[in-house]
């Protein structure tokens, strides 16, 4: 049947490329790239897609620290509330990720986890929304102790190109 997790949209190839743009001052940048890592990894472990890290502008998935105002119809907001988005599958601007730089990010409980974040993003950036369940990865709330709880393997499978 028709998974209606799935905003409609899915990459047609399994195969995707990441890069990393603007960098957040609160966390060292190899910090940031380990975690941006393990978030692509919580997908790729429940699916057969493959993230590959590229420093080229042709990145399917561009990921950025941004303030307010950032080039995209969607400015945030400060501190708290909205802590990040992500577009759908999709050429251009299609994938990519954004994060507040005004909230604190960290690996840890305190702040916003990035971790935690960065791997809900990513289920959008995959064609993912959001998901009724309070214990979902992809729950429209944060919650810093959130375990990566995905949705079951075959949901995730659907992710992948027919
Ligand atoms: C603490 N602030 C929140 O819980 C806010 N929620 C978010 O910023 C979502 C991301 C979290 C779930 C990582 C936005 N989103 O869905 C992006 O794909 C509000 C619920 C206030 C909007
Ligand atoms: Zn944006
Ligand atoms: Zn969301």
């Amino acid at each position: 049947e028709e998974y209606s997790h799935l905003q409609g949209t899915r990459w047609n190839k399994n195969i995707l490329t990441y890069r990393i743009g603007r960098y957040t001052r609160d966390l060292h940048r190899n910090t940031v790239d380990s975690l941006v890592k393990s978030a692509f990894s919580v997908w790729a472990s429940a699916s057969s897609l493959t993230f590959v890290r590229s420093h080229t502008r042709t990145a399917d998935i561009m990921v950025e620290f941004v303030t307010y105002e950032h080039g995209d119809l969607y400015p945030f907001d400060g501190p708290r509330g909205t802590l990040a988005h992500a577009f759908g599958p999709g050429p251009g601007v299609g994938g990519d990720t954004h994060f507040d730089d005004a909230e604190y990010w960290t690996a840890g409980e305190t702040g916003m986890n990035l971790l935690v974040v960065a791997a809900h993003e990513f289920g959008h950036a995959l064609g993912l929304k959001h998901s009724r369940n309070p214990d979902s990865l992809m729950y429209p709330t944060y919650r810093a102790s959130r375990s990566a709880n995905l949705l079951s393997i075959e949901d995730v499978g659907s992710l992948l190109p027919q």
